[in-house]
């Protein structure tokens, strides 16, 4: 069995197959913003070939861009496969029985908590994306703690810019796993000018601050304390609101951020710098549902969700529009738990609304995509420029 090694980090035990398709879509990019910090690696490249099946791989943090924003002239740029559906259009909405679409696996993917076809959900309107995303980035690390330390190096670089260019960054994070990920930002005090920071979240749970479901609670024990992010500019719901109220307080609380910190787009949502999200199993980011009202939604910028399929059921979460209206977006995913949605939401075309994660589309923005090597094992991106493979509209 082929086992990499890498220098100073666990055994990483990939199969073979996947080894073979991840180094044919290795390539270390020179000026990948990670590398902004510190001089760049060695560059080394993969040997596959070394006798005894030992590979000595370029330091941990350095991600493999998993598609090249800039192919040589002549040849298309290597992207998500998301065929594009020109023009098509069904007025009246998704028809209830389509909720659902085949899985790699070949099964039916399910409809998140359904109250059976059709029950329950919001016809999205039948519109795929007229054009691609252009500015994406797949990185896949070798694996979480590296990713956690490249995640660390696009926010740094992230805010480094902005403060430069406006004298504040502003940070939208998410809840459950990606909050350990975040912890490596308060390692290094020195690595921003923290009193410059301003933090919001894509979704809380509608608990206490106090409560271990609270994801302000998670991320100022991780890193807001550590960092020593001013607390009035750490922006956390106001407890003890029934959901509805929460959201309208939470939204006049962004609202009221100054336009010099958080300037609005031409269709009045808010830019934030950098919004971090996660990825649910079912294809859900924030708090943004397959199949759901509030991942339809065009208008507002924070809207309350009361019946949550991801415990606990009472939540505020940012809309699309406003996701979308950010200069860089991150989804984070690591580990091989994530595999099989990472694959469906960038290798399979969904219905719209049923995968919340493929209608994270910047306006204008940059989208990173942050994988590891467990949470990048079902993707075929070895295979992204095979038209039979992956089959496109146009
Ligand atoms: O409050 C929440 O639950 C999150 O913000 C949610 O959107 C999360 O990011 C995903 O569910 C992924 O969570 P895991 O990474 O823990 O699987």
């Amino acid at each position: 069995m082929f086992q990499p090694v890498l220098q100073g980090q666990p055994k990483v035990t990939p199969s073979a197959g996947r080894v073979a398709q991840n180094l044919s879509a290795l390539r270390v990019r020179p000026d990948h913003p990670s590398r902004a910090h510190r001089p760049a690696a060695s560059g080394q490249t993969v040997d596959a070939t070394s006798s005894n099946g030992a590979v000595v791989a370029p330091a941990p943090t350095e991600p493999q861009e998993l598609q090249d924003p800039s192919p040589a002239p002549g040849t298309r740029r290597a992207s998500p496969r998301i065929n594009v559906i020109k023009g098509t259009r069904w007025e009246k909405g998704i028809p209830p029985v389509m909720g659902a679409h085949l899985m790699a696996s070949g099964s039916v993917a399910p409809i998140s908590v359904s109250k059976g076809a059709g029950q329950g959900i919001t016809p999205h309107m039948f519109l795929y994306p007229e054009k691609e995303i252009t500015n994406t980035s797949i990185l896949q690390y070798g694996n979480g703690d590296s990713g956690a330390a490249g995640l660390a190096e696009i926010v740094q670089s992230a805010a480094a810019d902005a403060i430069e260019k406006k004298g504040s960054f502003t940070l939208v994070i998410s809840g459950g796993s990606m909050i350990k990920a975040l912890a490596q930002l308060a390692a290094d005090s020195t690595a921003s000018d923290f009193s410059k920071w301003h933090v919001a979240w894509a979704d809380e749970r509608n608990v206490a601050l106090s409560n271990p479901d609270s994801n302000f609670k998670g991320a100022d024990e991780a890193f807001l304390q550590k960092a020593g992010i001013p607390a009035q500019q750490t922006y956390a719901l106001k407890e003890g609101l029934p959901v509805d109220e929460t959201a309208k307080e939470y939204e006049g609380q962004l609202l009221r951020i100054s336009q010099q910190v958080l300037p609005r787009n031409s269709a009045g949502f808010p830019v934030f710098d950098l919004v971090l999200l996660g990825i649910g199993p079912d294809g859900h980011v924030a708090s943004l549902f397959p199949n759901r009202s509030q991942t339809a939604a065009r208008k507002g910028w924070v809207l309350p969700v009361s019946d949550s399929p991801k415990p606990p059921s009472e939540r505020i979460t940012l809309t699309l529009p406003v996701i979308n209206a950010a200069k860089e977006v991150g989804i984070v995913a690591f580990g091989d738990g994530k595999a099989e949605i990472v694959q469906r939401v960038l290798e399979v075309q969904a219905l719209p609304g049923s995968l919340p994660a493929q209608l994270v589309r910047p306006d204008e923005g940059k989208l990173y995509w942050l994988l590891d090597a467990g949470s990048a094992g079902n993707l075929r991106s070895g295979k992204w420029e095979d038209a039979k493979a992956f089959p496109r509209s146009t």
